[in-house]
C-alpha cells in the first residue's frame, strides 16, 4: 500500500480469512507487487506514488473486498471477485433504520474517505485545515474529499500533494524560529513575570505560546494552557479557561462560581503559570472573579517556582491570582467578549449582562507586570495586504482601502487544490453552503432525526405538533444548537455543537470517518478489523476498540441505530452519541430533544475562526454586527490572492470599539513596565463565612489576616460538601448527586448550613443564575396570590433531577438560598424569597432588603406568593421521567 503523502511504503494490509482482493482498475501494479501469503496479503507499492486503496462494503456477505483503484482505466492484474452490490439505504429516516438495512461492520471504512486516508487520519497527527479539497463534484473515486490522492495523472499530482500538505500540515514550534520580540516575551515568562502580550493578528502570539509551554515544561514548571473559547483552545492545544477553572459558562455570581471552582481545586492549587490566549474575549467581571477565586483557593498553594522553601513563599491571599503567574495573550481589536445572556432567559435581552473588557477589570493593573507589543506580522508576507489589515484593525479606513477590497470579488482559483473556507456572519447562510458541499459527496447519506418530546414525554405522532416543537427548538438556538434533522456522509467535515469532553468542545472540527451500528456481530467484526490494523499504534487501537465496545453496548436498545465516528483535529476519534437538550416555550413549559451534537462545518461563522490561519477564504461582510468582526475574518488569510469578498460592504462593516482604541492609546503614552496597583480587596473573612452560609453575594472588603484560619475552614467545608455532592465528569457535565429533593421531600429546614451549601452547589452548577435576574423574574410574580396551597412542594426524584437540573426556571429559585422555593413569600421590598431563608436574613440583618440592602419603610411583613408556589408545584409535577 502506498502512502502518497510521504512516499513511504506501507508493506502490508491484514485482511481476514474471507477477504479477497479486487484490484479492478489498477493499471500500473506489477504482479510481483502483490503477494498473497496465506491470509496475509502484502502489497508493495513502490511502483506508483498515487495508488488508492478502499475497503468496499459487503453487506450481503461477510466478505470484505479491498480494491486498489486508479483513475486510468487499464485491465486489472488480479480480479478475483467483483464487489457485491451495496445495499443502498432508501430509508431517509435512517437514524431509525430497520433491521434488514443492516450493514457490514466493515462499513466503518467503506463508503467513507478512501481507506488509505482513513488510516492516515487514524495514525497521524494532523492539522485539518479549514477548506475542502476539489473533486467533490466528481463521482467514483474522486469523491474522497479529504485527500484526493487517487490520481495517477501526473498533471494532478502536484496539486494533490499540495492539497494533502494543506490538509495535514503540521507546524513545528521551535525556540530557534522565534523572532527577537517573541524571545523577549519568552524570557520574561521564564523569569516569572506576569505578562500581557498583544499585537495584530498573525504576529505569532499563539505560535509563541506553543513554544512557551514546551520551555516551561522543560524547566519543570507546571503550566496550564487555556483560551477563552473552545476553538481558540483547540488552536493552541489547550483547554478553555472555563474548563481549567471548573466554572462552566462562568456567568454565575461570585459565590456559586467559587464553589464550582472547587471542583477543579487541584488545577488551581498546582498551577504555577496560567496562560490565557484570546484574552480579548474574556469578560472583565469574570477576570476579577477568577483572580479572587485563585486567591481564595490557593491559601495552601504549592510553592511557586523560584522559591526554595515553602516558608519563603508569601501569603497567597496577598498575591495577585494567589501567586499564580499570569500570561495573557490577545488583541483587543479582535472579537470582544460574547454578551452573556442568562441561559434560558427566553430571549429577554434586558437580562443580558453588560459586558466589559478584561482591561476594565479591577484586578487588571495588579495582575499584569508588563505589557509587550508584538509587531512583526508572520501570517501575511505581502506588505501591502498586511498594511491594509493594520489600518482596518484600528478603523483607519478610507476609500482607497474599500476599493482595494472591492477588487477581491473574483472567484478564487483552486491552484493548490484547496477549496476556500466560507465565512459568514450568520448561521443561516453557513448552513446553506454546508448543505451544498454535502450534496457534492457521492456517498451514502445518513440522516439523524432528533427525538423531540413535550414535557409529558409523550411520543408525538401528530405532524403539526412535531412541526410546532421543532420550530420552538429552531428559535431557541442559544439553548439548543442541535438541529431537528441533518444528514451526514463519510468524509463530511463536521463541528461539535456541545462540549462532550474537556478536549472535544463546542466548535471542535473533524471529519466523519464512518458510522457504527447496532449489531453485536457487526461490532465484533469491526473490532477484529481494528485489531488487524497494526499500522495504527497499539495504544490507539486499544482505545478505539474500547470505545467501539462501549458504543456498541450503548446503542443496543437505543433508537439511534447508527452513530457517526469522527476523527477530530486533535487526533481524537470519537463515536458521537446523542445528547439531551431542553428549552422553554409558552407558559414556562419545557420540551426535550435528543440529538447527535454535530453540524456540518465546511462553512463557519466568523466567531468560529478566531485564531486560525487560512490559505484562502470566501468572506461575506454582510450583516457584520460586532466590533472587530471584519478584521478578524480578513486577517485570517495569508494573501490578497486568497481572498474573495462576496456581496457588498461599506464603512459600517469596520467598526472599532472606542474603549479599545483608548486602551492602546494609553499604552503608547505610558511605559511598557507598569507600576503595580494594589489588589482589589476580598471579603472580610467573617463576612465571607456568613455569606457562604447564607448564600449571599460576596463583595469586596478588606481581608483580615487573623481570619485566615477561618478561610481555611470555609474552604475545607466547601471542599467536603462539593466532594460529597457534586461530581464533575471529564466532560464538565454535571452529575449532581445531591439533587434538590435532598432538601425538599421531607426537610423544610433551610437554616441548616450544610443543606444550604448543598443547595447552592446544585443550583450554582446547574444554572447560571444571576441574582439580578432572579430578582427581575421574581418581580413578575409578586402579589399574584391567587391560589391557596400551603402543602409542601414535592420535588422530583433524584434520578430525574440529575437529568433536568439545568432546566429549572430561575425565578423558581430563592435569591438567598438559590434553591427551588417550597414556601415562596413576598417581602416588603417586593421580591419573593423562601420563607425560612428570608426569616433567617431578618434575624441576622434586621429589617433590610436582601437585594437592595435598604431598610424597609414598612414593617417586615411577609405575604405568601401562592401563584408562584402553584407554578412551581405544577412544574415539578410535570417533570418528565428520564429519557430512555
Ligand atoms: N516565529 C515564527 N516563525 C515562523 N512562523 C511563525 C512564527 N510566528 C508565527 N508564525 C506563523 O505565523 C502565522 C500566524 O501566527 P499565529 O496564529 O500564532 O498568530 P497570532 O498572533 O496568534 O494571530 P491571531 O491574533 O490572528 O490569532 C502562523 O502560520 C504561524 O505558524
Amino acid at each position: 500500500m502506498y502512502n502518497s503523502r510521504n512516499n513511504k511504503e506501507i508493506d502490508y494490509i491484514n485482511l481476514s480469512n474471507n477477504v479477497e482482493i479486487d484490484l479492478d482498475g489498477v493499471n500500473t501494479l506489477p504482479k510481483s507487487n502483490v503477494n498473497s501469503i496465506n491470509n496475509h496479503t502484502t502489497i508493495n507499492s513502490s511502483f506508483t506514488p498515487s495508488t488508492n486503496i478502499t475497503l468496499n462494503n459487503l453487506s450481503t456477505t461477510t466478505t470484505a473486498t479491498t480494491s486498489i483503484t486508479s483513475t486510468t482505466a487499464t485491465k486489472p492484474i488480479v480480479n478475483h471477485l467483483k464487489p457485491p452490490k451495496r445495499t443502498i439505504n432508501n430509508n431517509k429516516n435512517d437514524c431509525f433504520l430497520s433491521k434488514k438495512n443492516k450493514k457490514s461492520a466493515i462499513d466503518l471504512f467503506d463508503d467513507v474517505i478512501p481507506f488509505e486516508d482513513a488510516i492516515e487520519l487514524l495514525k497521524s497527527n494532523f492539522e485539518l485545515k479549514y477548506g475542502i479539497p476539489p473533486n467533490n463534484n466528481n463521482n467514483n473515486n474522486n469523491n474522497n474529499n479529504n485527500n484526493n490522492n487517487n490520481n495517477n495523472n501526473n498533471n494532478n499530482n502536484n496539486n494533490n500533494i499540495n492539497s494533502k500538505q494543506q490538509l495535514f500540515e503540521t507546524v513545528e514550534y521551535k525556540r530557534e524560529s522565534l523572532n527577537k520580540e517573541q524571545l523577549d516575551i519568552l524570557d520574561n515568562v521564564l523569569n516569572g513575570n506576569n505578562i500581557f502580550f498583544t499585537g495584530p493578528g498573525g504576529t505569532g502570539k499563539s505560535y509563541l505560546l506553543h513554544v512557551m509551554i514546551k520551555e516551561l515544561s522543560k524547566k519543570g514548571i507546571r503550566s496550564f494552557m487555556t483560551a477563552t473559547t473552545g476553538i481558540a483552545a483547540l488552536n493552541i492545544g489547550g483547554t478553555t479557561i472555563h474548563s481549567f477553572a471548573g466554572i462552566r459558562t462562568g456567568n454565575q455570581p461570585f459565590k456559586p462560581l467559587l464553589e464550582a471552582a472547587y471542583s477543579k481545586k487541584n488545577n488551581w492549587k498546582s498551577c504555577e503559570v496560567l496562560i490565557i490566549d484570546e484574552v480579548s474575549m474574556l469578560d472583565g467581571e469574570l477576570f476579577d472573579n477568577l483572580e479572587r477565586i485563585a486567591r481564595l483557593i490557593r491559601l495552601k498553594a504549592n510553592v511557586k517556582h523560584g522559591y526554595k522553601k515553602k516558608a519563603d513563599y508569601p501569603d497567597p491571599s496577598k498575591l495577585p491570582w494567589g501567586g499564580i503567574q499570569i500570561v495573557l495573550s490577545g488583541d483587543f481589536y479582535q472579537l470582544p467578549p460574547v454578551p452573556s445572556p442568562i441561559p434560558d432567559a427566553r430571549d429577554d435581552f434586558s437580562l443580558v449582562k453588560k459586558r466589559t473588557h478584561c482591561f476594565d477589570a479591577e484586578s487588571w493593573d495588579s495582575s499584569i507586570d508588563i505589557i509587550v507589543p508584538l509587531t512583526q506580522i508572520f501570517r501575511q508576507k505581502d506588505q501591502y495586504f498586511s498594511e491594509m489589515l493594520s489600518r482596518i484593525r484600528v478603523g483607519n479606513i478610507d476609500d482607497k482601502i474599500l476599493n482595494e477590497l472591492r477588487k477581491c470579488d473574483k472567484p478564487l482559483v483552486n491552484e493548490n487544490g484547496i477549496q476556500p473556507t466560507i465565512l459568514y456572519t450568520t448561521n443561516n447562510k453557513v448552513e446553506e453552503m454546508n448543505q451544498k458541499y454535502l450534496e457534492d459527496i457521492k456517498r451514502e447519506q445518513f440522516e439523524f432525526i432528533a427525538l423531540d418530546r413535550n414535557a409529558n414525554q409523550e411520543n408525538i405522532q401528530d405532524q403539526k405538533k412535531i412541526n410546532h416543537l421543532q420550530s420552538i427548538f429552531e428559535n431557541s438556538r442559544k439553548s439548543c444548537l442541535a438541529t431537528s434533522r441533518f444528514n451526514l456522509k463519510s468524509g463530511a467535515q463536521v463541528m461539535l455543537v456541545r462540549n462532550i469532553s474537556s478536549t472535544l468542545v463546542n466548535g471542535s472540527r473533524g471529519v466523519v470517518i464512518g458510522f457504527i451500528n447496532q449489531s453485536p456481530e457487526e461490532q465484533t467484526k469491526l473490532i477484529q478489523f481494528i485489531q488487524d490494523q497494526t499500522i495504527i499504534e497499539a495504544r490507539q487501537r486499544e482505545k478505539m476498540i474500547e470505545q467501539f465496545r462501549l458504543s456498541a453496548l450503548y446503542i443496543r436498545g437505543q433508537r439511534h441505530r447508527y452513530l457517526p465516528i469522527v476523527k477530530f483535529m486533535n487526533n481524537e476519534i470519537e463515536v458521537i452519541k446523542p445528547e439531551n437538550y431542553s428549552v422553554f416555550y409558552d407558559n414556562n413549559e419545557r420540551i426535550y430533544r435528543v440529538q447527535i451534537p454535530l453540524k456540518l462545518a465546511w462553512a463557519v461563522t466568523f466567531h468560529k475562526i478566531q485564531g486560525v490561519t487560512l490559505d484562502c477564504a470566501q468572506i461575506s461582510l454582510n450583516k457584520v454586527f460586532e466590533h472587530g468582526q471584519s478584521y478578524v475574518a480578513l486577517s485570517r488569510i495569508k494573501s490578497l490572492e486568497g481572498l474573495q469578498i462576496i456581496g457588498d460592504f461599506s464603512y459600517s462593516c469596520f467598526k472599532i470599539d472606542k474603549k479599545v482604541s483608548d486602551f492602546y492609546q494609553n499604552l503608547n503614552n505610558s511605559s511598557k513596565l507598569k507600576s503595580k496597583k494594589s489588589l482589589p480587596l476580598i471579603e472580610d473573612a467573617q463576612v465571607l463565612i456568613e455569606n457562604l452560609k447564607n448564600g449571599n453575594p460576596i463583595h469586596s472588603t478588606n481581608i483580615n489576616n487573623n481570619d485566615s484560619n477561618n478561610f481555611n475552614e470555609i474552604i475545607k467545608d466547601n471542599n467536603n460538601i462539593i466532594k460529597d455532592n457534586i461530581q464533575y465528569n471529564d466532560n464538565n457535565k454535571i452529575n449532581s448527586n445531591n439533587s434538590i429533593n435532598n432538601n425538599n421531600n421531607n426537610n423544610n429546614n433551610n437554616n441548616n448550613n450544610n443543606n444550604n451549601n448543598n443547595n447552592n452547589n446544585n443550583n450554582n452548577n446547574n444554572k447560571n443564575n444571576n441574582n439580578k435576574n432572579n430578582n427581575n423574574n421574581n418581580n413578575n410574580y409578586n402579589n399574584n396570590n391567587s391560589s391557596n396551597n400551603n402543602t409542601p412542594i414535592q420535588l422530583p426524584q433524584k434520578q430525574e433531577q440529575q437529568l433536568f437540573d439545568s432546566t429549572i426556571p430561575i425565578y423558581f429559585l430563592c435569591p438567598i438560598s438559590q434553591n427551588i422555593m417550597e414556601h415562596p413569600y413576598v417581602a416588603p421590598d417586593g421580591y419573593t424569597y423562601e420563607r425560612s431563608s428570608i426569616l433567617e436574613w431578618f434575624d441576622k440583618r434586621g429589617s433590610i432588603s436582601f437585594i437592595t440592602k435598604k431598610p424597609f419603610s414598612t414593617s417586615a411583613i411577609l405575604i405568601p406568593n401562592r401563584n408562584l408556589k402553584a407554578q412551581i408545584q405544577d412544574w415539578v409535577n410535570r417533570q418528565p421521567p428520564q429519557i430512555k
